[in-house]
């Protein structure tokens, strides 16, 4: 099914694409495209490889046979979910809000003074300015995960993928990454999450239903958010 929401080529296509780890095949033939400027949501059950595709797309897992094509100049921005990152190093929120700029800045890594606004307008999107001298461990969890998105934020680039983006987080936060989202669309960024959140889901203009690693369904919510598919995600037998 091909879903064309403007002119534009698709951010990002996927063709016949396979991936998995170590000889283990996880993503089996999947054929999508990402539109540009919309949200997508990848949902599915436990284990039916949301976060394998986004890290495919990210770039971090190569694909095993078919094709990958991006549109866009820019690298992808990835949030992974926040129990992959250490919890634990010594960082502060600024400083892990500014890993964000280095791949821009490169090896030496020294910020410039717009870089530094940059880091300072993603925290204060995320309301953790007033955090900006903590050390990430001694944040909450809601709290550390707004950090990571800031660092993903603060890469300015034009897609941004976020593993659960919203997991763990209380009714506010997410309201309020959920209104963030759907500005940053509206600002040119490209935004594809991997959720169990129902309500952002809904909220996608694409959904992308994956089950054992097979691309189930691809189109607008309300046809991919069947009463079917919702018991099989949202109320695994
Ligand atoms: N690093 C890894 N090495 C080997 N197998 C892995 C690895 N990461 C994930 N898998 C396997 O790949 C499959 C898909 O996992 P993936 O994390 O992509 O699913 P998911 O849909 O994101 O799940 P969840 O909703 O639980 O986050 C699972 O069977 C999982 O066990």
């Amino acid at each position: 099914m091909t879903i064309m929401f403007n002119e534009q080529a698709p951010r990002v296509r996927l063709s016949e694409l396979c991936a998995g780890y170590q000889g283990r095949a996880v993503l089996h033939r999947i054929s999508a495209e990402i539109p540009p400027l919309t949200m997508t949501a990848l949902v599915g059950p436990n284990g039916s490889g949301k976060s394998t595709l986004l890290g495919v797309v990210a770039g971090v897992i190569d694909p095993t046979s078919g094709g990958l094509t991006h549109t866009g100049s820019r690298p992808p921005a990835f949030v992974p979910q926040r129990g992959a990152v250490g919890d634990t190093l010594p960082l502060t929120v600024r400083q892990t809000v500014e890993m964000g700029r280095w791949g821009e800045r490169g090896p030496w890594r020294r910020l410039t003074r717009q870089d530094r606004a940059t880091v300072e307008t993603a925290m204060e999107r995320l309301g953790i300015a007033g955090l900006a001298a903590r050390q990430l461990g001694e944040l909450s969890g809601g709290q550390r995960q707004r950090a990571l998105i800031a660092q993903g934020l603060a890469q300015e680039s034009d897609l941004l993928l976020l593993d659960e983006p919203t997991t763990g987080l209380d009714p506010e936060a997410r309201d309020r990454i959920a209104a963030l989202l759907s500005e940053l669309t509206a600002d040119g960024v490209t935004v594809v999450q991997a959720t169990h959140d129902l309500e952002a889901a809904r909220s996608a203009d694409v959904c992308l239903l994956l089950r054992d690693g097979h691309l189930l369904e691809h189109g607008r919510p309300e046809q991919v958010l069947t009463t079917s598919a919702l018991a099989q995600v949202w109320q695994p037998a």
